[in-house]
């Protein structure tokens, strides 16, 4: 069985870096520095980077960093890729070093997404220090955040991702686009962390090949003056305010340069995986999350 230890970082791809420089930089409070072999460094915590930005023809997501352990876990996933009969490219040297990593899997699920394992992060700890003075952004053994993949292909993905990659399942939600259209699932999925969830299947397909990324803040403080920010920039808002039933995250959606959407939060639940039985939520938030002010853009 693969045990992944969390969300390490991902990869997205823009026309021009300088619009992520300005994102992350402005918007995000976090650092950016040039990435060895080209692209940018988003650094949000003691590590180099927690999000690459490359340049490319197009603005899309382009692949989530999962990491294991150490070089023994990452043999056992190899063994576990070869057991499922999963095709597997290994990362090229050039990959792993402008990933900071010992070694690289590369496995798509049946939706398409490009999943990376890897084992061996490399780090100088620099402390991170934010241009907006964002104190702490809540990452460490939790991993970056969570990543929602789109899953058109439903059932082949959500058995990719617990029987291959070996993820459970936190709560499910049946999604009414409209009340009398048919329900579309979204499966939170959780990995060896106390994180609610790290990785979301939503069962329709998405352009930029993300529903969203999000990350979290340690007070509600961060979360409005993450918001301020946005509209001083001029950057889309795709939700409210809000509060997460499932996950009791209060958060706000806006889009990023790479097309898909960022959830910017504050006070996600911890569970412990020992007590938790997984449920059937029937409502997105608590309150709040207007997912409307999004689509009329
Ligand atoms: C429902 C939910 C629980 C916890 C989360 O961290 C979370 O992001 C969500 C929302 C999932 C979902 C989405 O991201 C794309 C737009 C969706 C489909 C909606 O319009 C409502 C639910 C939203
Ligand atoms: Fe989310």
């Amino acid at each position: 069985m693969i045990k992944i230890r969390g969300l390490s970082y991902l990869v997205a791809q823009v026309q021009n870096l300088s619009e992520w420089q300005r994102y992350a930089e402005d918007v995000l409070g976090m650092q950016v520095n040039p990435a060895p072999g080209g692209g940018l460094y988003v650094k949000m915590d003691e590590r180099p980077f927690r999000m690459l930005i490359v340049e490319g023809a197009d603005a899309r997501y382009v692949a989530s960093g999962w990491e294991v352990a150490d070089e023994k876990a990452y043999a056992q996933a190899l063994q576990v890729f070869a057991d499922k009969g999963v095709a597997v490219e290994q990362g090229s040297a050039a990959e792993c070093g402008q990933r900071g990593v010992q070694a690289l899997a590369v496995v798509v699920d049946p939706s398409g997404n490009r999943h990376e394992l890897s084992w061996g992060h490399r780090s100088d700890c620099q402390p991170f220090v934010s241009p907006q003075g964002v104190p702490r952004f809540v990452t460490g053994d939790m991993g970056l955040g969570h990543t929602v993949l789109p899953a058109p292909n439903f059932d082949a993905t959500s058995a990719f991702a617990r029987d291959v990659l070996g993820f459970e399942v936190s709560d499910v939600f049946n999604f009414r686009p409209a009340p009398d259209a048919p329900p579309v699932r979204i499966h939170f999925l959780h990995c060896a962390n106390a994180r609610h969830h790290s990785l979301a299947l939503a069962e329709y397909p998405v352009p930029s090949g993300c529903v969203h990324a999000m990350v979290e803040v340690d007070s509600m403080t961060e979360v409005g003056r993450a918001h301020d920010r946005m509209q001083a920039a001029g950057v889309a808002l795709s939700a409210t305010l809000g509060q997460h039933l499932n996950d009791r995250m209060t958060s706000f959606y806006m889009k990023t340069p790479s097309g898909f959407d960022l959830e910017y939060g504050y006070g996600g639940l911890q569970v412990d995986w020992n007590e938790h039985s997984t449920f059937e939520f029937t409502r997105v938030s608590i309150w709040g999350h207007d997912f409307s002010v999004g689509r009329q853009q």
